[in-house]
């Protein structure tokens, strides 16, 4: 054990880190792996990716996560064994990734290892006053760190729980580190699965950032797109664009009280899911409306909600990552919504909007190692704590 301390204090010690960051979100496409030098901490950090790639999962490995992902009841025994092999899973993702870009596992100096979600429960979820917010990512990082040799720094949701948060949006505490500006006050917007911003206020406004979830991005056009079409999901909006949306259902959509919750707050597919729209259509006495209306319906919910919450702040610019920015349709919807406003990709902060979360996990394990987590900045709502386990390979 001696021995690990010593490493992981020299690695505290250099003047760059090599950190493998890695992500695996709502989507289920694959996992997100993005190479990471590193130096400083704190506000003196800089980060640049300089290699990322997305192993995607095959069929096979979707379905098993399938049976347990946002399920309320699950076989305790799938759940057990998922979590030992989605770790051993993504250790040898990382080893192939390193072989791919022939690079040795020894001039690595930790993996961030994210996990997979399989359920979120805050408590404005789960209503049950006396418990925790509470959330569960799977991927042991025993299993991670011993399947690619390399220390690993893992499960860092839990014990932002533990300081008072609700265990997400975690990007916000990279974003104020890399992306805050002196003069534009600032939006980085991620639309993944559920769509998340960071408000960043410009340095001379001496305003705190802040960040929350804002409903559904992709995660029911995609669940709904894979149920009616068999299809992963609706690559370039082509079907949504052939519909029109329907303004009861978009209406009621909107109605939800989610939305009228304050900042910050999260969500999953536990709460915006198939089930949700279904309970809706049936009460609307909507069945009837062709898979395409629906698909608008939703690209607009999610399009709107976004903007909704984005108009709440003082915001100069949006930049956009995470799979929703290809989509075309949602794209137009936002600029729509918000005129005069600067409507980017996170490339224009020479951030590559697929690498961005699996990079700021990187970065939260050089913070986990090297940084003070009493001397960051401030995040309003959000407790200031050091994040992550860790793991060593042998
Ligand atoms: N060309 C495209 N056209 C339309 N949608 C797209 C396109 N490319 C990606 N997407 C959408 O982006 C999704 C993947 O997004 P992303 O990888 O950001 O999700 P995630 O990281 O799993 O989500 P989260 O951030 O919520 O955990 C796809 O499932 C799809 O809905
Ligand atoms: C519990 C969980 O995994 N939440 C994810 C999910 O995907 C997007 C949104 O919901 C966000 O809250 C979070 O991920 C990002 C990376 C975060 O923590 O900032």
């Amino acid at each position: 054990m001696l021995q690990h301390i010593q490493k992981l204090a020299v690695i505290a010690e250099k003047p760059v880190r090599r950190i493998v960051g890695l992500m695996s979100g709502t989507s289920l496409d694959g996992l997100d792996i993005a190479l990471c030098e590193i130096s400083g901490s704190g506000a003196q950090t800089t980060l640049k990716v300089t290699a990322f790639l997305t192993t995607p999962y095959n069929d096979q490995q979707k379905q098993s996560i399938k049976q347990v992902f946002a399920k309320k009841q699950v076989d305790l025994q799938t759940l057990c064994l998922l979590n030992a092999s989605i770790g051993t899973l993504h250790g040898h993702m990382v080893r192939d990734a390193l072989e791919h870009w022939q690079i040795s596992a020894d001039s690595i100096d930790l993996v961030a290892s994210h996990g997979q979600t399989v359920f979120h429960a805050p408590r404005s979820f789960h209503g049950i006053c006396e418990q925790p917010n509470a959330t569960l990512q799977l991927g042991d990082g025993d299993h991670v760190a011993r399947a690619c040799g390399i220390t690993t720094v893992c499960d860092f949701r839990q014990r932002q729980i533990a300081a008072g948060g609700e265990g997400a949006p975690l990007v916000v505490y990279g974003d104020n580190l890399l992306f805050s500006s002196e003069t534009e006050n600032r939006i980085l917007l991620n639309i993944g699965g559920i769509a998340n911003f960071t408000y960043l206020p410009a340095h001379s406004v001496k305003a705190a950032p802040y960040c929350t979830d804002v409903g559904p991005g992709n995660t029911l056009l995609d669940a709904y797109c894979q149920r009616a079409f068999n299809l992963d999901y609706d690559k370039d909006a082509k079907l949504a664009s052939r519909g029109k949306v329907n303004r009861r259902l978009l209406d009621d959509l909107m109605s939800h009280s989610f939305f009228q919750q304050a900042f910050p707050k999260t969500t999953g597919p536990e709460l915006f899911n198939l089930a949700l729209l279904d309970a809706k259509q049936a009460a609307l006495g909507l069945q009837g409306v062709s898979h395409e209306d629906i698909l608008a319906t939703l690209t607009q919910f999610s399009a709107h909600t976004i903007c909704d919450a984005i108009k709440t702040t003082k915001a100069n610019a949006v930049y956009v990552s995470g799979g929703g920015a290809l989509n075309p349709l949602m794209m137009a919807k936002i600029s729509e919504q918000l005129p005069g406003m600067k409507v980017a990709t996170t490339d224009a902060l020479g951030m590559d909007g697929n690498a961005k979360e699996a990079a700021l996990f990187a970065l939260l394990a050089n913070e986990c190692i090297a940084g003070n987590a009493s001397a960051s900045p401030t995040i309003a709502g959000m407790p200031l704590t050091s994040m992550g386990k860790i793991c060593f390979p042998e």
